[in-house]
């Protein structure tokens, strides 16, 4: 089973560098001015440019207006679009169809009554982030270093893809796909040395994890 890696929050090019040549199959790019990770559309369009084919490079956008859409797709060479905040479906359904790219929905888990979620947004969206749920009065809805209970979704199946986000880390990356049979993870805070920090290192043991645990 070969497990896809997404490494968010990329903002030097030797990191976008170091995902790449570790394997990375996602990079990706906050576009959220309260994230230490945010960029601008200039950055990411340069960013993006070092991204060779077969790796997808991904905006992460948190309840963004059409207006703002429109000024990340039209710099920025990309292959997805990962919708961060509250969105509904209907939202969803409307930027996949305006922008003509493949949407990832991420659904914040917290218990059992979010993880029927996924069923609903996996109706309207390619993939379905599966993550936790950012805690109450938190500054942004993700990329928190928080882990939920995996066990809320091992042995569940749903038709769309979906990737495990969420707290994750080199050292318990292998434990998640065990538990919850992932076959795609995505980190951000996992792979940073400080908040928006990203260590080569860290990146490349990440990989290394998440690809041997299969
Ligand atoms: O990374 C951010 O700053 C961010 C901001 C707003 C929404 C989502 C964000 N990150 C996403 O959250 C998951 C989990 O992050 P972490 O690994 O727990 O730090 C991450 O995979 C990003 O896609």
């Amino acid at each position: 089973m070969d497990v896809r890696v997404k490494i968010c929050g990329l903002r030097e090019t030797a990191h976008v560098a170091a995902a790449v040549e570790a394997g990375a199959r996602y990079v990706g790019f906050v576009f959220f001015a309260k994230s230490p990770r945010n960029v601008t559309v200039g950055t990411a369009a340069r960013l993006a440019a070092t991204v060779p084919p077969g790796v997808a490079k991904v905006a992460l956008v948190v309840d963004a207006t059409d207006a703002e859409l429109d000024a990340i797709v039209a710099a920025v060479p990309l292959d997805m679009l990962q919708l961060h905040g509250n969105e509904s479906p209907d939202r969803v359904a409307g930027i996949r169809a305006r922008f003509g790219l493949p949407v990832m929905k991420a659904v914040g888990i917290a218990g059992p009554e979010d993880v029927e979620k996924i069923a609903l947004y996996g109706k309207v969206a390619d993939q379905i982030l599966v993550d936790a749920k950012a805690p109450k009065g938190a500054a942004v809805p993700g990329g928190n270093g928080l882990a939920f209970d995996w066990t809320l979704i091992a042995r569940k199946y749903w038709p769309c893809p979906w990737m495990l986000a969420g707290g994750l880390t080199p050292d318990n990356v292998a434990e998640a796909i065990r538990l919850t049979g992932a076959r795609q993870v995505d980190v951000s805070s996992g792979v940073e040395l400080a908040p928006g920090v990203k260590d080569a290192g860290l990146i490349r043991a990440f990989v290394a994890a998440a690809q041997a645990a299969a």
